[in-house]
């Protein structure tokens, strides 16, 4: 079953195409990747899959629904965690959590969720005090008390130490075993290519490739994921 089918999406900024022409798709339960660098269209693409931005053309379904249509009720299906969000400094982590879990009508128990993403020592700490990959622990944490079927995760790792950033790796895997279709958006193409089922290359608002990370690699005569986008590009920086 298809969880997500984007077909021909074209967004335009004045005259400049941030997104021209994209199509893919992705399977339920499968962890998806965009990866590309800055001003690619990734963010954009996203923003029109959850609803935020509508779309100039071409045709978007996830879980069946036009998120420009049907935002309400795909917001209790869908988490999200977009680049640089951010919540008051001063509020703690269990105040957040039982407050995310009220804007869903069946969310998972907010406590539990706390505790699986190893949070619960922190309850009591304002978000300002916790580290950077403490934040994105709880951002991640977030994106799930409302039991989603797809989570969306935009820059997940940007600004991390290595050592968070294969903690959030960790956290992703777990998420891939219980079943969420997982979208996640990086200019890090080693993050992509370890995590991700199939990946979408982004460059200029259009897909240059698309398939496994080892299809892109076998199809580019090329090591890493990394290697085939300048291949792709033609360039060898
Ligand atoms: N609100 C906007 N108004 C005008 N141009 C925009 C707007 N948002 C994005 N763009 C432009 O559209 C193009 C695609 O941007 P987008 O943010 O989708 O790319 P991205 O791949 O996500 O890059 P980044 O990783 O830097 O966010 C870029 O050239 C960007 O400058």
């Amino acid at each position: 079953m298809e969880a997500i089918e984007v077909t021909d999406l074209r967004k335009t900024y004045g005259d400049r195409n941030a997104v021209d022409g994209v199509t893919f798709t992705v399977r339920a339960g499968e962890t998806f990747g965009i990866v590309g660098h800055n001003g690619a269209g990734k963010t954009t693409t996203v923003e029109c899959l959850i609803g935020l931005k509508r779309p100039d053309g071409g045709t978007i379904r996830v879980l069946g629904e036009d998120p420009a249509r049907g935002r309400r009720t795909l917001a209790e299906r869908i988490g999200v965690q977009l680049q640089e969000s951010a919540l008051p400094e001063r509020i703690k982590v269990a105040e957040a959590m039982r407050l995310y879990a009220s804007f869903y009508r069946r969310p998972g128990d907010w406590q539990e969720v706390m505790e699986r993403w190893s949070l619960g020592q922190l309850a009591r700490k304002a978000y300002g005090d916790l580290s950077g990959g403490q934040k994105q622990r709880l951002m991640l944490a977030l994106a799930l008390v409302g039991r989603p079927e797809v989570v969306v995760l935009d820059e997940l790792t940007t600004g991390l130490d290595p050592i968070s950033r294969r903690e959030t790796w960790r956290l992703v895997r777990e998420l891939k075993t219980s079943g969420t279709t997982v979208v996640l958006v990086s200019h890090y193409f080693d993050e992509t290519e370890t995590l991700c089922d199939r990946v979408a290359v982004f460059a200029r608002g259009r897909i240059e490739a698309m398939g496994t990370p080892g299809e892109i690699t076998a199809g580019t005569g090329t090591a890493s994921l990394e290697e085939a986008y300048f291949a792709l590009e033609g360039t060898d920086r």
